[in-house]
């Protein structure tokens, strides 16, 4: 189960955007980011390889009441305090009190923000990591987002349009247990690694921002070719990963997407050890 860590979301940028060649997700640095809906059984193991740790507000009630229950053998306590955040950040408005204090008292830094109208709590905290990290650190980060989908659709949309808004600065993938959301830059062949064993078959290349006058791909079942995609026209949902690697070329950024399958039986303390040891 570590290797799903080492491959999921593992997607390389041709190298004139500076992104580099590929890397696994262990080699990368990430950071994580926490925000207010389900988290995946798999937090765990991503928080263990994070170089940081983020709560958008209300997302560290989400860390403080699930992570206990994805280690039933452990004292609740324990466990929150193995997993300490090292921000929260936000307006400050959906943590709850208690939630707050215990985090504040371990050591977390708690950064109020005034609550602005335009502006999400995640673009805020996106914002920040773009702020506090090196420009040289920046082209490697990988940003995974845990607890983005599966909840209120506006707030989904509102996830998925920090893609865009940071699209030329930082590598954001967006995950719930089920689904990997990522940006692919347009201009430049991207390279997406997949691990067949816990990614896939089922795929999308989604033209969000704008219609696409020209697409191609490999390693789909239905690959496109200089094809033309629109909202209204074609959009390919319901794809197929049919190679480890698969190619996308296009005139506009798209929206990559490929379903996760977690192990269900697997024991989530086990992984963690695992993990730890990596
Ligand atoms: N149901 C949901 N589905 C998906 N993402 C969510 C959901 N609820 C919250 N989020 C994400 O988690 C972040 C923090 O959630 P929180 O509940 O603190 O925010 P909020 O008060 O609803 O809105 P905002 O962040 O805009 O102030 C949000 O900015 C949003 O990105
Ligand atoms: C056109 C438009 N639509 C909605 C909002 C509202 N809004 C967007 S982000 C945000 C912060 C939530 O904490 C709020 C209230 C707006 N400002 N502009």
């Amino acid at each position: 189960m570590e290797s799903v860590l080492k491959h999921v979301t593992d997607y390389t940028i041709n190298a004139s955007r500076g992104i580099g060649s590929a890397r696994s997700i262990s080699e990368a640095p990430t950071a994580v980011v926490v925000l207010n809906y389900r988290l995946p059984r798999f937090t765990p193991l991503l928080w263990s390889q994070a170089r940081l740790r983020v709560c958008a507000d209300g997302g560290a009630n989400r860390l403080y009441d699930e992570l206990p229950r994805l280690f039933p053998g452990e004292e609740p306590e324990a466990v929150r305090n193995r997993f300490k955040p090292d921000v929260i950040k936000g307006d400050l408005d959906s943590v709850r009190a208690d939630v707050r204090d215990f985090y504040m008292n371990l050591g977390t830094r708690i950064i109020g923000e005034a609550h602005d109208q335009d502006t999400t709590d995640f673009h805020k905290i996106i914002r920040y990591i773009e702020e506090s990290t090196p420009e040289l650190d920046k082209t490697q980060l990988k940003v995974l987002v845990v607890g983005a989908l599966g909840g209120r659709f506006d707030h989904e949309a509102g996830n998925i349009n920090v893609l865009w808004t940071f699209a030329n600065s930082l590598r954001i993938v967006l995950l719930s247990e089920e689904s990997s959301l990522t940006l692919l830059p347009a201009g430049s062949t991207n390279e997406i690694h997949i691990n067949q064993t816990f990614e896939g078959p089922h795929c999308g290349l989604l033209p969000v921002g704008a219609p696409s006058l020209s697409t191609t791909s490999t390693g789909l079942r239905w690959n496109l070719d200089r094809t033309p995609m629109s909202f209204g026209s074609l959009i390919s949902t319901c794809n197929i990963v049919e190679s480890d690697v698969v190619t996308v070329t296009s005139d506009v950024h798209l929206l990559w997407t490929i379903e996760l399958r977690y192990d269900m039986d697997h024991d989530m303390s086990q992984v963690f050890s695992d993990c730890s040891r990596s």
